[in-house]
């Protein structure tokens, strides 16, 4: 993986891993045996990688060993200089009464990172069923989703209606990065996507194993935002505590 980012050296300004791929999202039982605690080995070599390369690299997720807690499934942000720009901890465990749901623990932190040219919010695959958690991350600022994923492939369909609905509803652009092959017997949907603020899908990658290539102009989002203001029209947003829906039963 390192080799491959070190390739984006001069082609790319950012570029993004997909959700646990040293691992694969469904091998469950290499959770525990493959977790590394943040400055362990994988992200040592990612933060090497990066500076290398020159890159801001989001180095998509792994599961990550906390010495105090439970396993967490842990997207990673990486500047040109190999610092750890951010880390968000999956919020929204996938497998309801198996795999990641039981053997990880729950992020509590909307996460955004700063690039030098567009606010970024995270989230990590499962998370895309969600809507609230990327409009708290409008309200924290994010212009661009990043979302790396190990999406199946049966369930592909739902992941572009729903790459494209957080784009559109937010106005915001998502990149959007899958794993592809077949992981723990679970056929992965690939088709990595980059949807811009109005909705348009700017690229998607086939089923298989692809190097994605985008150029977005970040300051599409305040454009789009200011030509159709929508955001500006919420009415229940959380943000605004005195305009809480009040619930009533009938007439
Ligand atoms: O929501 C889905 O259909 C897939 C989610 C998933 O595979 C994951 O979060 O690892």
């Amino acid at each position: 993986m390192a080799s491959l980012v070190r390739e984006q050296a001069g082609a790319a300004d950012l570029v993004v891993l997909p959700e646990l791929w040293t691992t694969g999202a469904f091998a469950y039982e290499e959770f525990a045996t493959e977790a590394e605690p943040l400055d362990g080995p994988t992200c040592e070599a990612m933060a090497k990688a990066a500076s290398d390369a020159g890159v801001w690299l989001h180095a998509g997720s792994i599961p990550e060993r906390d010495p105090e807690g439970p396993l967490y499934n842990t997207s990673l942000v990486f500047s040109p200089s190999g610092e750890l720009a951010a880390a968000y901890r999956k919020i929204h465990r996938f497998g309801f009464d198996k795999g990641e749901a039981v053997l990880m623990g729950a992020g509590e932190d909307l996460v955004t990172v700063r690039l030098p040219d567009t606010t970024v919010g995270l989230g990590t695959c499962y998370d895309l069923r969600f809507p609230e958690l990327f409009r708290g991350l409008v309200d924290a600022g994010a212009e661009t989703f990043v979302l790396p994923a190990g999406w199946p492939e049966r369930r592909r369909a739902h992941w572009t209606l729903l790459a494209r609905a957080r784009a559109v509803e937010n106005q915001a652009f998502v990149l959007a990065c899958g794993t592809a092959g077949t992981h723990a017997g679970v056929p992965q949907a690939g088709h990595s996507i980059v949807v811009d603020p109005w909705g348009e899908v700017l690229a998607e990658a086939g089923p298989g194993e692809e190097i994605l290539t985008v150029d977005f102009d970040p300051a599409r989002v305040a454009a789009t935002r200011e030509q159709f203001p929508a955001l500006k029209d919420r009415v229940l947003g959380l943000d605004r505590p005195g305009s809480r829906p009040r619930y009533r039963d009938g007439a």
